[in-house]
């Protein structure tokens, strides 16, 4: 078995056993403390462009199935890992995880001290960092053109497509959505369109919608700013729930700032507070950026949830029409449902302001 070396920004190196794919990996350095669920951690759209170190010590347990894709692709750049199991045993498993990985193009570092990889990006932020067989062949860190910013437009659908229910009809905006996002929508009975991340205001208003799902996605949400006075206009009109990317879509289109956090919040047990109940519900999470308290227009939006561990925000609601957005994952997928809820809650908003959304928009215009 090749030995493989992760070269880590600051110039430190990490040795392991090169499994997966053999090709050089660039992305920037992240960790997920979630003990389940690496598939659907691969294949969550919003980690491309990075690689990402399981802090749970055994992983490949289980297997690969046919059931855990958040996606079609695995789309982390690189993974790193400590115990490989190459033995899974599961009755839906089909392929190991190594097998996997090759098969999907995806270099993986094992038998890798991750706890102190996890701990030196905990005390110095998240770095960047290649994946290589031969460091010697390695360039420098300042090639930018390896570290590629311009994530959602290479996850995101370029097709319309529609999926029929009877309930309510939501737009979902793809900016790199997880299936399970769709798999509530349509639990819920709805009839769900998905459309691809540079969809215009007029473009929505054509699929006549009763209400807008802003998706998760990769990458900095600035890197979005074009397409904000549309997401804007989007939800003067509909009703919309934000999730990760789009609660910092919908932040930015109303004027406050994103900023990066030291080194993320990538798990599933992560406390938020509900404010107005003080209600403390576990949540899975997995984003870098986060919205600025002091940049938030007080008049116009209410924080709804605050993170217990750094008091960051994890929730945002207009004051007076129906936009509602989370930073953590209701859908879960992998880490614990107790947010679910914000989906029935999105559908309330729904039905019950659908009428009153029109009367708003009309006067906000
Ligand atoms: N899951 C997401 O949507 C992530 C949002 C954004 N890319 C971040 O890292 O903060």
């Amino acid at each position: 078995m090749d030995k493989g070396y992760l070269l880590l920004e600051d110039g430190e190196r990490f040795e392991g056993i090169l499994i997966g794919d053999d090709d050089l990996s660039t992305g920037e350095v992240v960790f997920n403390t979630s003990m389940t669920g690496y598939q659907e951690i691969l294949t969550d759209p919003s980690y491309a462009g990075q690689i990402m170190t399981f802090c749970y010590p055994l992983i490949g347990n289980y297997g690969v199935n046919h059931l855990d894709d958040e996606s079609q692709n695995v789309h982390v750049s690189g993974v790193i890992i400590s115990d490989l199991c190459s033995k899974p045993n599961h009755y839906a498993s089909f392929q190991t995880f190594a097998d996997y990985l090759k098969n999907e193009g995806v270099p993986c570092l094992a038998g890798v001290d991750t706890r102190e990889l996890v701990k030196k990006i905990r005390n110095n932020g998240t770095m960047k960092g290649v994946i290589t067989k031969n460091p010697a062949s390695f360039s420098s860190f300042n090639d930018l053109s390896l570290f590629d910013t311009s994530l959602v437009p290479q996850v995101s659908t370029n097709v319309v497509k529609t999926y029929e229910g009877n309930g309510p009809h939501v737009a979902l905006i793809d900016y790199g959505y997880k299936k399970s996002i769709l798999n509530a929508l349509l639990e819920e009975g709805c009839k769900v369109t998905v459309m691809p991340y540079c969809t215009t205001y007029l473009q929505i208003c054509q699929y006549n919608p009763d209400g807008v799902l802003l998706s998760n996605g990769p990458g900095d949400p600035t890197a979005l700013s074009k397409w904000l006075p549309e997401i804007k206009s989007i939800t003067k009109k509909y009703p919309t729930l934000g999730i990760c990317l789009g609660h910092q879509l919908i932040a930015l289109a109303y004027g406050a700032n994103t900023d990066q956090l030291p080194f993320g919040h990538r798990g599933g047990n992560h406390p938020i507070k509900e404010i107005e109940t003080g209600k403390v519900w576990i949540t899975s999470q997995n984003h870098g950026y986060v919205v600025t308290e002091q940049s938030i227009n007080d008049d116009e939006f209410m924080i709804t949830y605050k993170n217990v561990n750094d008091q960051s925000i994890e929730g945002l609601k207009h004051r007076k029409y129906p936009i509602e957005s989370v930073q953590f994952h209701p859908e879960a997928h992998p880490g614990p449902i107790d947010t679910y809820p914000i989906f029935k809650q999105f559908l309330q908003n729904i039905n019950q302001t659908g009428e009153m959304t029109y009367a708003y928009a009309k006067e906000y215009s």
